[in-house]
């Protein structure tokens, strides 16, 4: 496979730049041509058109676009290598034998990019910090000097100061504070202080007394990470993580030993609960949902069903803590339900408005107030959030030259980059590490930019051993730089130190998932920044963000793109013999076409990434088909112009078969007018979701997801909707 850097030129200079893959005469008229289309190219770069030049705007009308482009290089190369005799593809030879490539036609027939009219709104805000110090609460003095020597911390955050005395009360809660606000803590030192202080010392083989419950196996380890420490000064109580892709049988021992705080993802504990014998729950004191609303959704019903049932047979009192950032009513009364009279503690602005004007955390825990309203969540103050607006064929040039502005350009940036699915996240992994990150910062020609920064992509979503998943959060975590590209597997209480932009390429199913993406970054106090990327057609997804007081300010295309002008590789040959030209839109948009072209070469280069290019086309339309009803009138299927979204996936062209596949789909969908088309995207959405947080034992998984297919396909239609969990459901009706 080429390296960037030899596929840095899309148009040969010499002879000897014709691709090595033909010979003979047809390797003569090659070069023929190739001289040709120097000369006539080198006649038009030496007299620019003045007003092309000098043009203003970066986007302009179709009709000058479409003029435009005829003069630039596309057209000279198009029309001098015609499609049947382009020699397409990537060379893997050195770099005098440059391809010629077909290139591609971005700037043409974009849909016109919309004025945004965001309306400015109050963002809701948190003061994270508090001045009291841990020692001034009732805890014992091993715990308080662990706290200060071995996590460095000496003040509570707000949650904390509110959370600890109720918690070490008794009392069952909801508790809900910005995200990097510190609610581990605020959970976590409550149940060690009242483990350790119980009159019978705990024994190992006692089994758990406090169950902690999170969506992802990396926070699982996170959390587990923080218990232990909290844990050092009592060595006689015993934490445990059970985490899936783990061996089934090491975890099956270390629960037959003991584990006295066992936190575990839902999927795991289930496979458990179904095949540990000696797993019980006799002594549960504490059950903690940290994400609470994610644990509680579509996604993990069915398990918390399985699982609150389990305990519930075995023990009737304990005390229940549900956590997250983005508690909603919804979530509240769901677990109204299971809680005994529980207190609702959250730090909000509208509290420290009113009762205290210093801005100091309202000293007691209390229900929300009335006018709260209970979707605007709080975002932390030093977290700038931008949007960009992207036509869909230039979304993955946009984001490659963000990632380069950002992350080779700029210095210590580390940045996470959301996507829809677990094939998105593979495809553009393996896209940047082979085209952006191999030979980065060694551009084909000139000196190395100053001040860039070799790029590192790592990957993490759901479909991926456990092994690696670790080792890459592990890395990422410790790493000063670098690109993670994530499904939402990431976006949930994952603490990532020093992360300085979060992107989000596909716009999240909800303002929640929003708000739990951007917290990645801009953690305890420290500043942050996130870009979302949307399709002129997704403007108004900014308007819905805003009702969720959702504070977001733009950032044009044309700023982004930009940044390829400080980087050679991506000089067109127009300019080739010319040096620190002032950089007009025309050079702008043939260095974003260069580098268009570097991604269609990579992609068109084998039959099998073609396909690989096209299933990550139907996983990403797969996904976009997920929008719950709410967003469907922005994020429609039908609105995507697949050949424009082709584009953003390498493709040249848009493949027939999936149209064809949707029609066929349609028209199934139009024989079963059972299948009601919102139950079938509700499937989908869990189906996503399930695979997404899966508790590992990926065998079993797919087993039972044949079995319930087999089920559904005996079931009448109207029962194929997920139906809500038993004890759940009462609270829904
Ligand atoms: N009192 C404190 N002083 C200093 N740092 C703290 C304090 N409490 C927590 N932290 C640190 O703040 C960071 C964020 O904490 P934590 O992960 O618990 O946030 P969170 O509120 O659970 O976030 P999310 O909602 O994203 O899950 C962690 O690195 C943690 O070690």
């Amino acid at each position: 496979m080429a390296a960037a850097g030899t596929l840095l030129h899309h148009v040969p200079e010499s002879p000897a730049a014709a691709p090595r893959t033909l010979s003979g005469p047809r390797q003569a008229q090659a070069r023929r041509q190739a001289e040709a289309t120097k000369r006539k190219h080198q006649a038009s770069s030496e007299t620019p058109p003045v007003k092309r030049r000098n043009e203003a705007s970066f986007l302009p009308a179709k009709k000058a676009a479409a003029k435009e482009t005829q003069r630039t290089f596309k057209g000279k190369a198009r029309k001098t290598f015609s499609p049947k005799k382009s020699l397409v593809g990537v060379s893997d030879g050195p770099r005098e034998q440059k391809p010629c490539v077909r290139t591609s036609s971005l700037f043409k027939n974009n849909p016109e990019i919309p004025e945004l009219h965001r309306p400015v709104v109050k963002q809701v805000q948190e003061k994270v910090f508090t001045s009291d110090a841990f020692h001034e609460l009732d805890l014992h003095p091993h715990l308080i000097s662990t706290i200060n020597t071995v996590l460095n911390m000496t003040s509570m955050t707000s949650i904390q100061k509110q959370s600890i005395p109720a918690l070490l009360e008794g009392r069952d809660a909801l508790v809900r504070s910005q995200t990097g606000s510190g609610k581990t803590l605020a959970y976590c030192i409550p149940v060690v202080q009242s483990l350790q202080a119980m009159k019978s010392k705990i024994q190992r083989s006692d089994g758990p007394y406090a169950l902690v419950l999170v969506p992802t196996r990396e926070l699982a380890l996170q959390s587990f990470n923080t218990v232990q420490k909290l844990l050092k000064p009592f060595t006689w109580i015993v934490p445990g993580v059970l985490m899936g892709g783990e061996r089934r049988k090491s975890e099956k021992a270390r629960l037959r030993k003991g584990i006295n705080i066992l936190i575990s993802t839902p999927g795991r504990l289930v496979d458990h609960i179904k095949s540990t014998k000696n797993i019980h729950f006799r002594r549960i004191r504490w059950l903690i949902l940290d994400e609470a609303d994610r644990i509680l959704d579509l996604g993990f019903e069915k398990d918390i069903t399985v699982i609150l049932n389990a305990i519930n047979a075995e023990c009737q009192k304990r005390q229940n803590v549900l956590l997250s950032a983005t508690l909603t009513e919804g979530v509240t009364r769901l677990a109204d339900i299971s809680l005994l009279n529980p207190v609702r503690i959250s730090v909000l602005d509208e509290h420290r408005g009113q009762s205290d004007p210093k801005g100091r955390a309202v000293p007691e825990a209390s229900p929300l107030p009335a006018g709260a309203e209970p979707d605007s969540f709080a975002i932390p103050e030093s977290l700038d959030q931008h949007v960009t607006l992207v036509p869909s064929k230039l979304r993955l040039v946009s984001l490659a030259a963000f990632i380069l502005q950002q992350c080779k350009f700029e210095k210590d940036q580390k940045m996470i980059v959301f996507f829809s699915s677990c094939e998105l996240v593979e495809f553009h992994y393996h896209l940047f590490l082979q085209t952006l990150q191999s030979r980065s910062g060694a551009p084909a020609s000139g000196p190395l930019p100053s001040a860039s920064t070799p790029l590192k992509f790592l990957r993490l979503h759901g479909n991926m051993e456990q092994e690696e998943r670790t080792a890459v959060f592990q890395e990422f975590s410790h790493s000063k730089t670098g690109v993670l590209l994530c499904t939402d597997v990431a976006a949930r209480g994952l603490d990532l130190p020093q992360v300085t932009w979060i992107v989000q390429y596909n716009a999240p199913p909800s303002p929640a998932e929003y708000i739990h993406r951007i917290g990645r970054t801009a953690r305890i106090g420290c500043h942050g920044s996130s870009l979302l990327i949307l399709a002129p057609s997704e403007a108004e997804y900014v308007n819905s963000l805003a009702s969720h007081k959702i504070n977001i300010s733009e950032i044009k295309m044309e700023d982004i793109l930009s940044v390829l002008t400080r980087d050679d590789c991506f000089k067109g040959s127009r300019w080739g013999s010319q040096k620190s030209r002032a950089a007009g839109p025309q050079e702008i948009r043939e260095r974003a076409t260069v580098l268009q072209t570097v991604f269609e070469d990579y992609v068109h280069s084998s039959s099998r990434r073609v396909s690989w290019a096209k299933k990550a086309l139907q996983a990403f339309i797969r996904a976009y088909a997920t929008y719950p009803r709410e967003l469907k009138h922005i994020f429609h299927v039908r609105s995507l112009h697949l050949g424009h979204v082709a584009k953003s996936f390498g493709l040249r062209d848009a493949p027939q078969n999936l149209s064809v596949a949707a029609v066929k789909r349609r028209k199934a969908n139009l024989n079963r007018p059972d299948l009601h088309q919102e139950t079938q995207s509700k499937h989908r959405l869990a189906e996503i979701l399930h695979s997404e947080f899966s508790s590992g034992a990926e065998a079993s998984v797919a087993k039972v997801k044949k079995q319930n297919k087999h089920a559904r396909a005996r079931q009448p239609a109207t029962q194929h909707c997920l139906q809500p969990a038993p004890s759940l459901s009462r609270g829904k009706n």
